[in-house]
């Protein structure tokens, strides 16, 4: 559905975008994930033809970008885009008419895009009086109101509570279910793991991996990984190294990847006569390999 091929932008000496590839097939979730300063809303702007790269491409459905792909594009930016004072059905109605729906239209969609993001009981409140959460969902709603093939999410749970992640979570699933192809910026790596079918991760504006989630696990060669505590931390090592196991800090915990499967006493018995405070299994989340990947 989109394809960015070998995609560059410099501001001055800068290089943000280095030979960007990639391709988000339809009705899927993307997951872009990148440090802060790594590209992603430059990628963003480009797609929406809001900035031109210096090279390569961007097509949505083999349409290069223009003005024309601009109205099959939803996109709810990172800062919420609404007007304060303004209900949710202002808000909604005004982004709608800009978009050129005629009134009939206009008043349909504001309707359904509230019930979708579950503010339609709110219609007529202010955005102000609104939880954080319910802001973010109506600014997900101007990104859905004329209907649009691709949405484009920077960022749509950053600062937001857990009971709100879950309520957005829900509803980019539905959106998903509805045949709507979702591209997702985060740096919040459980929520990539949970919402995305493919996930690339960007490092100095270049794709440094792409794949589902069971591809980028292949990355590295591990079953799972322990987590240990203990005063003796260079026995551990010099011990786990002969079974094998790779040693690897993440933050302040000592960590091993165990290259199969192993029985929880057959791991402790590899760390025989060697005080240990805790260990903890874990499977290869997206967090080790990212770390593994941009480190
Ligand atoms: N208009 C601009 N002029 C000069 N430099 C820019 C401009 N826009 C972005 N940059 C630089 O390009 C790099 C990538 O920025 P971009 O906003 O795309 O990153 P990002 O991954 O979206 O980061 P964040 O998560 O912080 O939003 C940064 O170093 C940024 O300072």
């Amino acid at each position: 559905m989109l394809r960015i091929k070998n995609l560059n932008k410099a501001y001055g000496k800068r290089k943000v975008l280095q030979d960007l590839t990639l391709h988000i097939e339809h009705g899927k979730i993307y997951g872009l994930l990148g440090a802060n300063g790594s590209g992603k809303t430059t990628t963003i702007n480009i797609i929406c033809n809001l900035v031109k790269a210096d090279s390569g491409y961007v097509t949505i459905y083999n349409q290069e970008v223009s003005e024309e792909t601009k109205k099959i594009i939803g996109i709810a930016p990172q800062e919420n885009l609404l007007y304060k004072t303004l209900s949710c059905e202002e808000n909604l109605n005004f982004f709608a008419l800009i978009y050129g729906l005629d009134s009939h239209t206009r008043r349909q969609q504001v309707e359904a895009t509230l019930s979708a993001v579950n503010l339609l009981d709110r219609a007529k409140s202010p955005v102000e009086t609104l939880s954080g959460g319910m802001q973010r969902r109506l600014n997900i709603a101007v990104a859905l109101v004329h209907q649009p093939k691709l949405v484009i999410l920077d960022e749509p749970t950053t600062g937001l509570d857990i009971e709100a992640r879950y309520e957005i979570w829900e509803l980019i699933r539905q959106l998903k279910n509805q045949g709507i192809t979702i591209l997702l910026t985060t740096h919040l790596l459980d929520e990539a793991e949970r919402l995305c079918d493919k996930i690339g991760i960007l490092k100095s504006g270049r794709i440094l991996a792409e794949g589902s989630l069971l591809e980028l696990r292949k990355r590295i060669p591990a079953q799972e990984i322990v987590i240990v505590q203990t005063s003796e931390e260079e026995l551990a090592i010099a011990r786990a190294l002969e079974y094998g196991f790779t040693p690897r800090r993440y933050g302040r915990d000592l960590a091993f990847w165990v290259p199969e499967q192993l029985e929880l006493k057959e791991i402790l018995s590899r760390f025989d006569g060697i005080p240990l405070d805790s260990i903890a299994r874990q499977p290869v989340r997206l967090e080790y390999i990212y770390l593994e990947l941009t480190q």
